[in-house]
Order: structure tokens, then C-alpha cells, then sequence
């Protein structure tokens, strides 16, 4: 069996996917600045920043803004070579990926399903929730996150032919605003034969919500 890779270009820390690659890449957050902005906010807030409860809570705010920003780093999306698959729909579900609503800096909940038609190759399963862990660590909106991860996958198997459904829970929505605690959204970004095959479009769908339950 040979083992192939897809690889960024070099020089290149991800491949060219996205025309919103996000605000900050890894290793570009001033933590120093951000636990001072922390401590700045507190006080704004109406606290103390020095009382004994939130001594640290500066530092431990730009800790995890800077991990949340610096996502795992790319790495090559391993493929296996697998002839003979005769188009057979391959659909990976139950990745839930954590992101921040870009508008109120809340959290968004995404579920991801990815369905692609493996050619001559079978892309290493765990490289989906990878791909989406990536794009879901920056400041986001479902729609976009649902395209980058899309775009990403059609790229590591070299085709069209790939589908991306995401059921997202925003708290924004739910936990303050409307107030609404079981809206759910669902995005759907389609390509190649999932856009044009209506037996296959269905097939995903009906594999996709079933990875989604009654949730
Ligand atoms: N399309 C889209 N909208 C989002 C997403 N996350 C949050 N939003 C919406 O962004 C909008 C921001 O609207 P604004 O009117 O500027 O903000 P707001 O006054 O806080 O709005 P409310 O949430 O209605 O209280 C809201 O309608 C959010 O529901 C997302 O991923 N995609
Ligand atoms: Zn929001």
C-alpha cells in the first residue's frame, strides 16, 4: 500500500483555502496585553481585579484566548491508496468542534459531518475533525466555517465531490438575546456530485441527520 500525503506548498503554514483565514495564526496572541486588557475589563466591570478570586483570572483569560487562536498546526492530511471503491460515499460524523461567534464572543457549538467519493484513495479518517478543529479555532460564523472546511477537503481529495453539514448551537442565541434554547442551525455546502446527484445529496442527508439525533 502506498502512503501519500497532502501537503501545503512550502512556506505555506495551510493550504490557500479561505479568504477569511482568520484574525489571529498561531503564536500571534500578546498574552501579556491581553491580561492586562483583562484586568481592565474587570474593573470596568464594576470589579476588583485585585481581590484574591481574580488575581489570576487575567493571566488564565489570555492563556486560553491563546490557545483557542493557536489551533494545532497544519499537518499533512494522510491519504491511503484504495482502488476498486467504485464510487462508495464515505460520510464521517460526531465531530464536535467548539468555536466564538465573531459578533458577542460566545461560544458555538458545531457538529460537523463530511461525505466525499474516495477515488483511488481513502483520506485518514481522523484528518476530518483535524481539518474542522482548525477552522473552528478563530473567531467565526457557521456559513463561513462550513465553506472553509468544504473548500479544505475538496482540495486534500483533489475533486469536487464533497459535502459538509454542520448543526450548529450558538449561545448568543440561547443563552441571552432571544433566548431561544433549542434553535439549532444547520448549514449545508454541497460540491460536484452531492450538488447534481439527488440519490447521493439524499443518501448524505439522511446519514447526516442521523448522526444528529434528536438534538
Ligand atoms: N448568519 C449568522 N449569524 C450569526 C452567527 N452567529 C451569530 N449570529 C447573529 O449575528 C447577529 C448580530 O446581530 P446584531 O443585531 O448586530 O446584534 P444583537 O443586537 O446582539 O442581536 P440579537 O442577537 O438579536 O440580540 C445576531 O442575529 C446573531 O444571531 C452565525 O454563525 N451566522
Ligand atoms: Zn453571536
Amino acid at each position: 500500500m502506498t502512503n501519500a500525503v497532502y501537503s501545503p506548498a512550502p512556506g505555506q503554514s495551510a493550504p490557500a483555502v479561505s479568504t477569511h483565514p482568520g484574525p489571529a495564526a498561531s503564536g500571534s496572541v500578546d498574552t501579556e496585553r491581553v491580561a492586562e486588557l483583562i484586568g481592565q475589563l474587570l474593573a470596568a466591570l464594576g470589579e476588583d481585579p485585585g481581590r484574591e478570586g481574580l488575581a489570576d483570572t487575567p493571566a488564565r483569560v489570555a492563556s486560553w484566548w491563546n490557545s483557542f487562536l493557536s489551533p494545532e498546526p497544519f499537518t499533512a492530511v494522510t491519504c491511503f491508496t484504495e482502488t476498486r471503491l467504485s464510487a462508495q460515499l464515505v460520510v464521517v460524523g460526531g465531530m464536535s468542534v467548539w468555536s466564538l461567534c465573531e459578533h458577542h464572543l460566545l461560544p458555538m457549538n458545531l457538529e460537523v459531518v463530511i461525505g466525499y467519493l474516495p477515488d483511488s484513495e481513502v483520506v485518514g479518517l481522523s484528518k476530518f475533525g483535524r481539518v474542522a478543529q482548525r477552522h473552528a479555532g478563530r473567531l467565526q460564523v457557521q456559513e463561513r466555517f462550513t465553506r472553509q472546511v468544504a473548500e479544505e477537503i475538496a482540495d486534500v481529495v483533489g475533486g469536487k465531490d464533497v459535502a459538509v453539514a454542520v448543526h450548529g448551537t450558538h449561545l448568543c442565541m440561547s443563552m441571552r438575546g432571544v433566548r431561544m434554547e433549542a434553535a439549532r442551525t444547520t448549514t449545508l455546502q454541497v460540491g460536484g456530485l452531492f450538488k447534481h446527484d439527488p440519490v447521493l445529496s439524499q443518501q448524505f442527508l439522511t446519514l447526516a441527520v442521523g448522526q444528529w439525533g434528536a438534538a
